[in-house]
């Protein structure tokens, strides 16, 4: 019978900034349902930016500690990661002769992302020789070559054919995983002895982050414990990849080193926190869990896509421009609004400031990229978009209670800077020295603007508090509505512009 709670054991490397290795291993094991364990190959100093030493300890501790965990547990499934050297693939190989477990996972570390080694070159063979008593292997495609000793599959198709060859020749399955390919999707695919195509197969956008350290070993030991549970290979992967995409999306969440971060393990968790009142639960997150949806979109959009990466042609972006001047008019009026009808004057002077640096200071960046005076200079008057949203904004903040308002202007600030950091990312992984907008999307990061968008969200939790439920229930309207014409703004068709003799137009 499937245990309820598999008691699964990492076989592993350390990484003391808890973001890989069987730190991470045992995050992903309770993240899944099961009971972590973990035996200690190698200790290693290592943190988000880099590996500087190993330290292995005598083999004859590990097999001590891998004997207490057997004498004493059931084992359900165990989960091999970083094994370094010979002696210790020995070992661990003479383990797994007497006491195999049911279920046996084997990750062949060999080389960290950032660059350091974490198998000795000459353990290679001795590390090949042990695939066969794994169930289920899985490496990511440099590894997957060194097991193969072919040239790294630079195609997916490649990549497949290559963990087939592995898979016959050792008898095993064989993940192959495609996060280390170029492009924007990352395809996983079960691969097993007997026939080239995939047992199973999967596909998904890549999660534009640079916060993927530790996600093999994330990956493997999720799959340890699932299939525990459910002994189904593709079953327990479908899970397994919904479960990792969320820890990647929700990584930023995280605030852990300077390099490639860690992904959040429990991120699933924090909503049961919330609801346990773990953390107060502020009105504003309410609003920005409920817009998720709608975030995703106007990350996946073209035009996003083309800003962060640079590759969005010069017109589009100069016509989103002579747009985004034109709707900072409206926005700004709105603001003027709401200060107008603020109930403190810590509120009156946090729009009425805010009024003023559209006007001056964000439009003046636009104006400068346009080089024209007026918004609207580039031939095209506002378009359906800009139109319907500042309608929508002076409406809100002209004839709705208040903290109604608040909610309509929110998301000006916080999508932008939600979106600006994005974008700073995609632009840093795209070479932020050449990047054509790079200036641009400074501004989003800037302190200040964070800084207002903090202060816009207090406001609105402030006003939330003391508002009736109808209210409430109506800021929450207004806010997804408000999301909603930010995609569509970023969305919407260029209009028909002169643009002629705007700055890098000729
Ligand atoms: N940016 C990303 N977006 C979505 N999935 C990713 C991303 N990076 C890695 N993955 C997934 O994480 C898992 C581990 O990937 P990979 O990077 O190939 O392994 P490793 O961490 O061992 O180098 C795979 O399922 C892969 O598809
Ligand atoms: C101790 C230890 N084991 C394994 C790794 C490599 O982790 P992995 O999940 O393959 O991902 P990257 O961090 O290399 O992207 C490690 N760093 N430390």
């Amino acid at each position: 019978m499937s245990p309820q709670v598999p008691r699964v054991l990492a076989v592993a490397g350390t990484d003391p900034t808890g973001g890989a290795g069987q730190h991470a291993d045992l995050k992903s094991i309770a993240a899944m349902g099961g009971y972590g364990m973990s035996a200690v190959t190698a200790v290693v100093v290592q943190n988000t930016l880099g590996v500087r030493s190993v330290h292995v300890p005598p083999v004859e501790f590990l097999a001590a500690q891998l004997d207490a965990v057997a004498e004493d547990v059931e084992i359900d499934a165990v989960k091999i990661g970083m094994l370094g050297s010979v002696p210790v693939i020995e070992t661990v190989t003479r383990w797994l002769e007497d006491r195999r477990p049911p279920v046996v996972v084997l990750d062949p570390v060999m080389v960290a992302t950032s660059g350091g080694r974490l198998l000795e070159r000459e353990a290679e063979d001795a590390l090949r020789a042990m695939l066969g008593h794994a169930d289920l292997v899985t490496p990511n495609l440099p590894e997957l070559a060194v097991l193969a000793q072919e040239e790294v599959a630079s195609s997916w198709a490649e990549a497949l054919a290559q963990g087939h060859r592995v898979a016959r020749a050792h008898g095993t399955l064989v993940l192959v995983k495609g996060g280390h390919l170029t492009g924007d999707r990352t395809p996983d695919a079960l691969v097993g002895p007997d026939a080239p195509e995939p047992l199973a197969a999967f596909d998904g956008a890549r999660v534009p982050t640079e916060n993927s350290h530790g996600t093999g070993c994330s990956l493997s030991s999720a799959l340890a414990t699932l299939q525990a549970r459910h002994g189904d290979w593709a079953h327990s992967l479908g899970i397994a990849r919904a479960w990792l995409r969320g820890a990647l999306e929700r990584s930023g969440d995280l605030a852990v080193g300077h390099g490639s971060g860690p992904v959040h393990h429990f991120h699933h968790v924090q909503d049961a926190l919330e609801s346990w009142g773990a953390a107060p639960a502020r009105f504003s997150d309410e609003l920005w869990a409920a817009s998720a949806g709608l975030r995703r979109e106007i990350e996946e959009l073209d035009f996003v896509r083309g800003l962060g990466d640079g590759r969005l042609e010069p017109e589009r972006f100069l016509a989103y421009l002579d747009q985004d001047l034109q709707y900072l008019d409206g926005y700004s009026r709105a603001l003027t609004l709401l200060a107008a009808r603020a109930p403190d004057e810590r509120q009156r002077l946090f729009f009425a400031t805010g009024a003023v640096s559209c006007t001056e200071t964000e439009s003046e960046l636009h104006r400068a990229r346009l080089r024209h005076a007026e918004p609207g200079a580039a031939g095209a008057g506002p378009g359906e978009v800009t139109r319907r949203y500042t309608s929508f904004l002076l409406a809100a903040t002209a004839a709705e209670p208040y903290p109604v308002g608040l909610a309509a202007v929110l998301p000006c600030f916080w999508v932008y800077a939600d979106v600006g950091r994005h974008l700073g990312e995609l632009a840093a992984a795209a070479g932020a020295a050449e990047h054509p907008y790079a200036d641009w999307l400074a501004t989003y990061a800037d302190e200040g603007f964070q800084e207002a968008t903090r202060t816009a969200r207090e406001l609105l939790d402030e006003a939330a508090r003391g508002a009736a439920p109808a209210v409430r229930e109506r800021m929450r309207e207004v806010f997804l509505e408000a999301c909603a014409l930010e995609r569509d703004f970023f969305a919407a068709p260029v209009p028909a512009v002169r643009l002629a003799g705007i700055d890098g137009i000729e």
